[in-house]
């Protein structure tokens, strides 16, 4: 044990302005992966890793174990090579996150930020919803938000075709070609139907006071935790309008509910983006100036 303090004792003597440049630098490093991580099943995993390296390290620093100081120092690589291996859809996620957050032109940002078009997605889905609940016919409508539904877009038959409740009814008409699988909706444009969402593995719909939900709701589910989508259900059971997100759901919901929750969605994200690009003309208001002085 007075060894365990004299060691204490001369790494803080040791300690200097370099050690503290040190240790900002990787807690800067977790910080940021904790961040790109943010929403997503590694969280937990990436958060259990930082503690185990921090608490590992520090034990071998202080206490002489030879043998456990070999084991850990030869497995660790090797752990840190499986884990994008597992989580190599998360890490694509995080990545894109990443490259979104970096991307700053206009016109970039301007695609989804047009309120007319979102505001006419949005009426034409609620409209589709309630008469789609009324006929008690089943359906799945995905929203791409930030995240990229592409991979899902593939499963799909690709459309590309001006959103409107007529289309969507088409799409979810019983026994058509298409009405099996999630409609994606990007922009003001349906991109893909008939496509295969990824199903939920979480207890929500288990839990639920209700029966068991059947695939379309797990549907709905897994594509709101897999992505920030947003999934509008309709049940062919009972005729109810379900929405998900960050995989929870909201279960029979009203026409107005629904189009009430979407706007505030959309409108939250516009908020987010036009902050964003504020920032930008400001930036961009300084550069410029700056070039006109020299
Ligand atoms: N992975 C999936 N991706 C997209 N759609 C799916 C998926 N799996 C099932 N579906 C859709 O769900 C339908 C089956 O729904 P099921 O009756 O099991 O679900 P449910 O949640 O009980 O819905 P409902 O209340 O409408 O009956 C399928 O016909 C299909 O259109």
């Amino acid at each position: 044990m007075a060894n365990l303090f004299s060691e204490i004792a001369f790494l803080i003597q040791r300690f200097d302005w370099l050690s503290l440049l040190d240790i900002i630098l990787v807690s800067a490093i977790f910080y940021a992966l904790l961040l790109l991580f943010k929403d997503t099943q590694a969280q937990t995993l990436l958060r259990g890793v930082i503690f185990l390296v921090i608490a590992i390290s520090l034990v071998t620093t202080l206490i002489n174990l030879p043998a456990f100081s070999w084991l850990i120092s030869n497995t660790l690589p090797s752990l840190l090579f499986t884990i994008p291996v597992i989580f190599m859809p998360e890490l694509r996620r995080a990545l894109e996150r990443l490259g979104r957050a970096g991307s700053s032109t206009f016109l970039f940002e301007h695609e989804n930020t047009d309120m007319e078009k979102i505001r006419r997605m949005v009426k034409a889905v609620v409209s589709a919803s309630s008469r789609l609940s009324v006929f008690r016919q089943g359906a799945l409508i995905v929203l791409q938000r930030k995240d990229s539904l592409r991979e899902y877009e593939d499963t799909g038959v690709k459309m590309g075709a001006l959103v409107s409740p007529e289309l969507l009814l088409q799409i979810f008409y019983p026994n058509t070609p298409l009405h099996d699988g999630a409609a994606i909706l990007v922009g003001d444009r349906v991109s893909a139907a008939a496509c295969v969402m990824p199903l939920s593995s979480s207890g929500v719909l288990n839990s639920s006071p209700e029966r068991q939900m059947g695939l379309r709701h797990r549907a709905a589910l897994g594509i709101s935790e897999a992505t920030d989508a947003i999934a509008v259900v309709v049940s062919e059971e009972t005729g109810s309008i379900s929405l998900a997100h960050r995989g929870r759901i909201l279960r029979r919901i009203s026409a107005d509910k629904l189009e009430n929750v979407l706007m505030a969605f959309y409108q939250q994200q516009i908020g987010e983006q036009e902050k964003f690009n504020l920032r930008q003309f400001i930036l961009a208001i300084f550069k410029s100036n700056k070039q006109g002085k020299d």
